[in-house]
């Protein structure tokens, strides 16, 4: 079966356990344009332009997960070195769950400092989901904080977790993702800061 077949059943099976467009592109790290597309698949109709990524080769081990946090932070220092800019250490380190929090908990460790995670609302239940911090983690009033994902797609995340995290007090210093899908350098006055950065030449 080629990438394309597996993605392709892969939306079908999400889709028919009852996944909204959204829920699927979010589960895949897709645009909900290239969801629509996998599950429709119209005859003629060109495919969107996006990009898969599937790291589970590195985020299956434990030890090249650590690795990878490491040198998120390492790039976090990096550029303010390019920058020629003062360093800003993190009091907290935030993980957006899922994929984010094992990052941030090897880059609190990393770094000594704080660690707490972030539910986005898309992931909370009830009619009015809201995002929110686990309260069984560290406080992120008047600390310097930085927030970490895996993956950038449209932005919607990430986006929230800065404003929810102004609203609460932190000061957000900078973001790290291991994947920019979007090509953006910053995200509200915070600085995005990523491994890898994805973009479409054609
Ligand atoms: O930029 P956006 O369009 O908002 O998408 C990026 C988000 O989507 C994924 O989360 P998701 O909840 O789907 O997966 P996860 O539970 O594996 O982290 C990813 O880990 C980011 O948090």
């Amino acid at each position: 079966m080629s990438s394309l077949e597996e993605l392709v059943s892969k939306a079908k099976m999400l889709h028919s356990e009852g996944r909204s467009t959204s829920q699927i592109a979010d589960e895949l790290s897709l645009s909900a344009e290239t969801v629509t597309w996998l599950l429709t698949q119209q005859k003629g109709s060109e495919a969107p332009k996006d990009v898969l990524i599937d790291w589970s080769a590195i985020s299956g081990h434990a030890d090249m997960l650590k690795d990878s946090a490491v040198m998120m932070i390492k790039r976090y220092y990096y550029s303010k070195d390019d920058a020629g800019e003062d360093y800003c250490p993190p009091e907290v380190v935030i993980g957006i769950a899922h994929s984010g929090i094992p990052l941030a908990t090897f880059i609190a460790a990393e770094e000594n400092c704080l660690f707490t995670m972030f539910h986005p609302k898309k992931h909370a239940a009830g009619q009015n989901p809201a995002g929110s911090l686990n309260s069984s983690f560290a406080d992120v009033s008047n600390k310097n904080c930085i927030i970490v994902d895996d993956v950038i797609t449209s932005g919607k995340t990430v986006t929230e977790t800065v404003s929810y995290i102004k609203s609460h007090g932190g000061n957000p210093v900078a973001i790290l993702v291991l994947f920019n899908k979007l090509g953006i350098k910053e995200i509200d006055g915070v600085p995005l800061i990523s491994l890898v950065k994805i973009e479409r030449i054609d």
